[in-house]
């Protein structure tokens, strides 16, 4: 299963070009499209979940053109947005049950089949028969994979899944996705780094509209030359330092500033390398693109 872009172009009709001649191939596993706010990941959510148009470039899944064919990628694809609807005083079984009807799947068996399935595979048995008004934001978030599932989709396209989610449901919830991403491919959105880590097979990063990586985690870490540098400075060098240097973290201690900079040069010679991590790269990646 692989998802080929090549040249994708996207103009809103006000003027907005959320989107630059993006050319990726996304292959079977699950794959993590990273960028701030803006960035344009909702629009390439929706373009590849076949809700939006786009003006230039070619998407092929599976080998089907996503223009011409998009009947039969749409039987293939589960789409998740950022925001959905949920009926707050159905049980989980009966909104499931009720979607499949809308689906006009009539026969009770096959109903009760596809349902049990989507509630076992997102693990929600234990919830099933309890209205979704009571569901947490973790729950709620699975339900909308749970009514994704009912056609076996093989590819499960979600827009930024772990939004709104406290750190252990986000855990949890990551855990769930790479389970899933074992049979299915699995193309999500976030702008928190930390989701990416030992979940993706493939990492994108966006900004602005245009695709400023892609490829493994470890090799965004790689490809950032320049060095993570450490220690301790006063009050009148902080600001040297924010001029001068990308400032990945800084923190006000007794007798001055600890911070953490990447640069090619120690600011000072006190200053301590360390190993850079996929935040200091994501931010390194950006000040470069902008
Ligand atoms: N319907 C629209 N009409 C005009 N401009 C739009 C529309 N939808 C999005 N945009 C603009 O397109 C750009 C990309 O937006 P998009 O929602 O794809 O970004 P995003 O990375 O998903 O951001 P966020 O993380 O805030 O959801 C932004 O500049 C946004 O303001």
């Amino acid at each position: 299963m692989t998802i080929n872009i090549s040249c994708l172009s996207k103009t809103y009709k006000n003027g907005t070009q959320a989107l630059q001649d993006i050319n990726l191939c996304i292959e079977q596993g699950i794959f993590g499209l990273l960028g701030p706010n803006g960035a344009g990941k909702t629009t390439l959510m929706r373009i590849l979940a076949t809700v939006m148009g786009f003006g230039e470039g070619k998407i092929e899944i599976d080998g089907l053109d996503i223009r011409r064919d998009i009947y039969e990628i749409r039987k293939i694809i589960g789409y998740l947005p950022h925001e959905f609807g949920l009926y707050p005083n159905l049980t989980l079984m009966e909104f499931l049950d009720y979607i499949c009807l809308l689906n006009e799947i009539t026969n009770r068996n096959e109903r009760k089949k596809r349902v049990t399935q989507a509630v076992e595979v997102t693990g929600l048995e234990k919830v099933a028969n309890k209205k979704l008004k009571t569901f947490s934001g973790g729950m709620k978030r699975r339900a909308g994979i749970a009514l994704c599932l009912l056609n076996d989709p093989r590819i499960i396209i979600v827009d930024e899944p772990t939004a709104g989610l406290d750190p252990e449901e986000r855990i949890r919830y990551k855990n769930f996705l790479s389970v899933l991403g074992r049979e299915k491919t699995i193309v999500f959105s976030t702008h928190i780094i930390n989701d990416l880590e030992n979940v993706c097979s493939e990492i994108g990063v966006i900004d602005r509209g245009k695709l400023l990586f892609n490829g493994y985690p470890e090799d965004l870490i790689d490809q950032v030359e320049e060095k993570v540098w450490v220690g301790t400075c006063g009050v009148d060098e902080i600001a040297m330092l924010s001029e001068h240097f990308l400032v990945v973290n800084k923190k006000l201690v007794d007798g001055g500033w600890e911070y953490r900079i990447v640069g090619e040069q120690p600011p000072f010679a006190t200053s301590r390398t360390e190993e850079i991590n996929m935040e200091d790269a994501y931010l390194a990646l950006m000040r470069g693109g902008a």
